[in-house]
């Protein structure tokens, strides 16, 4: 297990895993919420079985997988239906965050949480870092990564802490608010910090 677990947080589109990518490229472990939040939901899984149970046959597509687009649409328009999913995959994705946290061998290892305010999962990390820029940039960049319509997004945004409440949990911050070079070499330095700590 790494001797210092880094919780990487952020809101939608701010670059979180561009963030990854540099760290990872420093031989740094990564556990990454959102790519979890796939695996508990894979082809033949229970979660998938009770999701499509819930809303339709349909929301499988014809290779077995979840369709994600339509359950975006469905949970971002209707608040029961997302605390539903998320009562279901919440626990699943924790406990597989802990077990991948606990398989980490690098001297420190970043765990990318979407929700780590959201959540109260501070118990899983020893410090916080938000990657940080403005509310509209967020919103540029999931529009052209996604293809979700800007309401979607709104949505999303507006069902995450505010970028001013997760500044306040931040021990670290990252900014994200140039190009990517720049992330880079903010990524350098932050890695050079954490390096010291250890
Ligand atoms: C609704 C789903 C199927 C949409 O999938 P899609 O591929 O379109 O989006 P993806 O999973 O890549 O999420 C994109 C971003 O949306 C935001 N987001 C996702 N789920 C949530 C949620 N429940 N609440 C708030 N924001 C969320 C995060 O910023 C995330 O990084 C998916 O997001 C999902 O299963 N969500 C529930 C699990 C979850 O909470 N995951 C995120 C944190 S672990
Ligand atoms: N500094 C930057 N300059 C330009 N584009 C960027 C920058 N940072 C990230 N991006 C792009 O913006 C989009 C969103 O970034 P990324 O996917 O890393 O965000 P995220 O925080 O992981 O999002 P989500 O919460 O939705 O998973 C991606 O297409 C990414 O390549």
């Amino acid at each position: 297990m790494a001797n210092l677990v880094i919780g990487l947080t952020g809101g939608i589109g701010s670059g979180k895993s561009a963030a990854c990518r540099f760290f990872a490229d420093k031989g740094i472990d990564i556990v990454d919420a959102d790519i979890i939040a796939r695996q508990v939901v894979a082809p033949g899984s229970q979660a998938l079985k009770q999701i499509s149970q819930r809303f339709s046959a349909s929301i499988i597509t014809s290779t077995g997988e979840l369709d994600r687009q339509q359950l975006r649409n469905i949970v971002f328009k209707d608040v029961k239906q997302k605390e539903w999913l998320n009562q279901l995959l919440h626990p699943l994705i924790r406990q597989e965050m802990s077990s991948a946290v606990n398989a980490c061998q690098s001297t420190y290892c970043i765990l990318a949480i979407p929700l780590l305010i959201e959540n109260e999962l501070f118990d899983l990390v020893n410090r916080v870092a938000v990657i940080d820029c403005e509310v509209e940039q967020q919103k540029q960049r999931a529009l052209l990564r996604d293809n979700s319509d800007a309401t979607v997004i709104q949505a999303i945004i507006d069902s995450q802490v505010s970028r001013e409440v997760r500044l306040k949990h931040a021990n670290d911050i990252i900014d994200n608010s140039k190009d990517l070079d720049y992330l880079a070499q903010q990524i350098s330095k932050m890695h050079e910090f954490y390096l010291s700590l250890v």
